[in-house]
Formats: C-alpha cells, sequence, structure tokens
C-alpha cells in the first residue's frame, strides 16, 4: 500500500471528467497469450471474448435473466472542490464490482485531505505494460480513463485509511453494475449459481441410488446440485484438498439439508486407493486392467451394500481377500478391516454432517477403481472464464500448459474410479482450449473405452475445430474434428447468453461384454 500516493488530480474539463468517470476496461494478454487465443477464435472473436470477460456476467434466476449493463455514473463532486477519489488494486475492483464494499488492504491510494464521510469516486489501478517487458500497477497513472466503478462514502480520513490494518475504507453508495445483494437471503433455501454449473450438474445426469464422486468440489455448489438432482438419495463422494473448503461443501450441505453428501480432504491426484494389488490397475489405457482389479477387490457403493448385505459385511470372512499373485499364496493382502468396519459405523451413523465434528474433516485414503456409476470432474483452471476479469497478462503459454498437465493427470484418476458403463463430466471454468478441447483430444486418443456422449441440456456453442502450432514449430496442440466439437458444450462469454465462459465434456465409459459377469457385483438387483 502506497500511503503517500496521492491520485492524480480531476479532469480539467467536464467533458473530459465525464470521459474518465466511465467503466470501459481493456483485458491485457501476455502477447503469445493472445495471439494463442487469436489463432483459436479468430481475432475478432477473440476481441468480443476479451471484452465480455472484463464486464459483469447477466444472472439467471428461476428462469429469470438479469441482464446488466454498466450505467455511466455521473460523479457529482462539491461545486468549487476537487474530486476526491480513491484508487483500489485489480482484486479489490473485481470483489467491488460484484457487490462487495472496498476494504482497507484493496486501497493503493487517496486523495489529500478525505476525511471521513465523504463522497469519493472509486477507480481501479490496473497493471500497465512496464519498460522491462513485465507489467507495472501505478497509481499516479494519469489515464484513468474508463476505470471508475463506482462512489461511495469513506469510513474513515484517509491517515486512517492508511493506518488501519482490516475494515471497511469506503461503502459503496453507487456503483457501475447495480446487482442486487444476495448476501443471507433465503439462507439454505437457495445458493447461487452461475448458469453453466448448473448445466453441469445436469449433464452428469446423476439418478437417484447411485454412488457419484466430485473430485473437486468445494465449496460444493455442483455437489449439492447434484444431490438435489439424486432426491438425496445415494451417496455423493465430494472431495476437495483444502481443509477448510472441505468445511465449506459440509456447512453447505447441512444448510441444504443433504444427507447424500459425504465431503473428505484428499488431494484428487492421489483419489485411486493404493492397494497392494496396485500392480494390477496398470497404466489403465486398457481397460482390463482396471476391472481385473475391481473383480478381486470389489468395494461396493455403500447404498448398495446398504440393500442386502449390510450385517454379514461385518462377519470378517466377507473382508475382501486379494490374491496378489498366484505362484506365491501366502503373499495375501487383505482389505484394513479397521477400514471396513469405520466404513460400517459410517453407515450406521448416516452419511453427510456427522463427517464434520469439532471443526475437523476426515482425510480419506482414497477409492477402489470402477467403484463410481459417475464422476465429476470440475477442474481446478486458469480459470479465464471467469468475470469480471480486469488482467489476465499474469497467465502465459507455459503456465497454461501446466494447468492442462495437471488436469490430465487428475483425469487419469477419473478413469480409473468410474465404472464400466458410467460416466464422466469434465468441466472447466476457461476459455482455454488448451484445458478443453485438448484434454479431450488426450482422453479420446489415450482410452479407447471413452466416447463423447450427447449433452442435456444443450445450450452452449460447439467446441473448437483443429489445432495450434506455435511458430517455432515446437509446440502443437490437437483440439476437436468437427463430429467432435458437436458433442461438447462451451460458454462463450461474448454469446447472447452473456454467461461465465465454460467448457463440459461428457465421457461416456464403454461396457465391454468379456467383464459383464464383474458388474453383477455392484448391480442393486444382484445384491437385493
Ligand atoms: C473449480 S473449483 C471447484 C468448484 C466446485 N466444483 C463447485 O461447483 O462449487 C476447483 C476446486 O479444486 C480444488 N483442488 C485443486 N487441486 C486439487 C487437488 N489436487 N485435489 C482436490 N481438490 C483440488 C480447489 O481447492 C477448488 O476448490
Amino acid at each position: 500500500m502506497d500511503s503517500s500516493a496521492s491520485p492524480a488530480a480531476a479532469a480539467a474539463t467536464p467533458a473530459a471528467a465525464a470521459d474518465r468517470y466511465t467503466y470501459s476496461p481493456r483485458l491485457r494478454w501476455q502477447p503469445q497469450v493472445e495471439e494463442y487465443f487469436a489463432a483459436a477464435y479468430g481475432r475478432d472473436r477473440f476481441a468480443r471474448i476479451s471484452e465480455a470477460l472484463a464486464m459483469v456476467e447477466s444472472k439467471h434466476m428461476k428462469g429469470v435473466l438479469w441482464c446488466i449493463r454498466p450505467h455511466a455514473l455521473h460523479y457529482d463532486s462539491q461545486p468549487d472542490q476537487s474530486i476526491k477519489e480513491v484508487i483500489v488494486s485489480r482484486k479489490c475492483a473485481e470483489s467491488v464490482l460484484r457487490g462487495a464494499q472496498v476494504y482497507i488492504p484493496g486501497v493503493l491510494a487517496c486523495s489529500s485531505h478525505v476525511e471521513k464521510g465523504d463522497k469519493v469516486a472509486v477507480s481501479v489501478a490496473i497493471e500497465q505494460p512496464a519498460e522491462d517487458g513485465g507489467w507495472t500497477v501505478d497509481t499516479h497513472y494519469e489515464e484513468r480513463k474508463g476505470l471508475y466503478i463506482g462512489q461511495g462514502i469513506t469510513a474513515m480520513s484517509r491517515s486512517g485509511i492508511f493506518r488501519v490494518p482490516h475494515g471497511v475504507a469506503v461503502e459503496m453508495t453507487e456503483r457501475v453494475y447495480k446487482l442486487p445483494s444476495f448476501n443471507d437471503v433465503l439462507e439454505g433455501e437457495i445458493f447461487l449459481q452461475n448458469l453453466p454449473s448448473v448445466v453441469a450438474a445436469r449433464v452428469l445426469d446423476p439418478q437417484p441410488g447411485e454412488r457419484i464422486l466430485d473430485m473437486c468440489a468445494a465449496p460444493g455448489g455442483k455437489t449439492t446440485a447434484i444431490a438435489i438432482l439424486m432426491k438425496d438419495q445415494g451417496e455423493i463422494i465430494a472431495l476437495d484438498r483444502s481443509h477448510n473448503k472441505v468445511m465449506d461443501i459440509l456447512k453447505l450441505a447441512a444448510e441444504m439439508d443433504l444427507n447424500c453428501i459425504k465431503a473428505y480432504k484428499l488431494d484428487a491426484l492421489k483419489s485411486v486407493r493404493k492397494t497392494n494389488d496396485a500392480k494390477y490397475i496398470g497404466e489403465a489405457g486398457s481397460r482390463t486392467d482396471a476391472i481385473v482389479t475391481l473383480a478381486e477387490n470389489s468395494e461396493p457403493c455403500i447404498n448398495k451394500v446398504d440393500a442386502g448385505i449390510t450385517n454379514a459385511s461385518e462377519d470378517s470372512s466377507t473382508t475382501s481377500v486379494v490374491h496378489t499373485d498366484n505362484k506365491r499364496p501366502d503373499d495375501k493382502r487383505y482389505v484394513s478391516k479397521a477400514d471396513l468396519r469405520k466404513n460400517l459405523r459410517r453407515m450406521r451413523n448416516g452419511p453427510g454432517r456427522n463427517n464434520c465434528s469439532g471443526g475437523r474433516v476426515e482425510n480419506s485414503k482414497g477409492f477402489l477403481p470402477n467403484s463410481f456409476d459417475r464422476v465429476l470432474l470440475d477442474a481446478p483452471c486458469s480459470a479465464l472464464g471467469l468475470r469480471p476479469r480486469l488482467f489476465a497478462g499474469e497467465e502465459t503459454l507455459e503456465s497454461l500448459r501446466s494447468h492442462a498437465t495437471y488436469q490430465r493427470r487428475m483425469f487419469d484418476q477419473a478413469v480409473k474410479l468410474v465404472r464400466s458403463g458410467g460416466v464422466i463430466v469434465y468441466s472447466t471454468c476457461t476459455i482455454n482450449p488448451g484445458e478443453n478441447e485438448a484434454l479431450v483430444r488426450y482422453a479420446l486418443d489415450k482410452y479407447k473405452f471413452l466416447s463423447l456422449g450427447s449433452q442435456h441440456p444443450k445450450i452452449g456453442g460447439p467446441g473448437i475445430v483443429g489445432s495450434f502450432e506455435l511458430s517455432t514449430k515446437k509446440y502443437t496442440e490437437e483440439w476437436l474434428t468437427e463430429h467432435e466439437s458437436q458433442l461438447v458444450q462451451r460458454f462463450d462469454p461474448s454469446s447472447s447468453l452473456d454467461t461465465i465462459g465454460f467448457f463440459i465434456a461428457k465421457f461416456d465409459v464403454q461396457i465391454l461384454a468379456s467383464h459383464c459377469a464383474t458388474w453383477h457385483y455392484q448391480d442393486p438387483d444382484y445384491l437385493s
């Protein structure tokens, strides 16, 4: 925070002031990234996407579309007084645009002589290109035209703002986006979600009684949407690697009175349980390997166990005995009885909130292969579809590629965990084809038993066709064929739906006839 900084003096003429106090930011990208996206989308479409990303998306509620546009705000300072202004950081501004107040850590600069209760114009300082080729934030930046986000009343004087570490600095009274606040409105009754997230849960098409894995679940928006679609019957395992975020999932599930959700802290990259027979699992390029493991070491889903063999499971004779090597009968491996008992206790106690006691969350050791009917991988990503975004220059081609690598590793886990005949839904909130279409390409090329399934509802547009080759020819990225592009859905922020940028692919897992017998064990009809 630069306490000595003072924003530039007010614009000289009323016309210049009117021009300056508008909201029309230009999103900046790293040049190579800009080239890459221009190649994927075409220059004009990418310019429109870029413009849309800097704006707040429309809200959809119960079929009602709240279409919002920034409106011009007349900043009326007292006659004969210079404009009093507060400059905030980009992150702070992105929150303010979504309805937050200006908090002290977000204030970068403040006009001199600002007292508590003064009306101030609030503008944002965004990274500008620096001479060394990097980016710099300049609170004195003279041309802060089009970076005005509203006005408010200061909660303390200028010296207070730079002395006190926390708290509200400016209570916003006028915003360029007039968004209704839903804070604490109908708590537990409604949970606001963007349209593509709701669509992703529906595309998964979870059925009551099924066992679902939500690999990256926090804060639980899609998890709870899935639970509602399942009428709270069945089991949803919701994972996140962050303890506090798992708490958020459990809190949301409790608020919404959803009992079929079990949330665990687990790194999704380790979500396939390491059993001693891991060598059978193989690199799942071949489905047969994975299925052999299931046949020998199946962990039926809890609801299905409930349907028929609950008490029998407590009998030690039902403990799964796994021969890892036929030539060495002594070398038997047992799935821990303690784990089994713990699972049974959990079944008796009921799922959901019981997982959360005294602010602690359960860790999970992972899950057995082929043990889920459906898997949702709402992957951590570059988030280049989230709006409003005021700067995108921090992403490089290398950082985008590293997101893609991470997602592929997670997808590999999803493939191992889903059962034959099951479904995987992969989604991201980024416009980056490297994390979307290129992931689909990777999946279809690597796993021949996967195919793209048709999606319902389908309201997004098609995927991107073709490939990208970096001019140095060291890097090529393959996207989709024309046919495949029609099966995925892409939410383009610049389209008339006016949503965040989002991508959804649905994969159907082929049923392999030669292993049908394996699935009887998991079939609820068979168990009951
Ligand atoms: C896109 S958000 C998920 C949003 C969520 N599905 C929803 O609808 O509310 C991605 C989540 O992945 C989690 N995450 C990132 N890396 C992870 C990992 N290796 N294992 C598990 N969770 C991870 C992050 O903590 C974050 O909460």
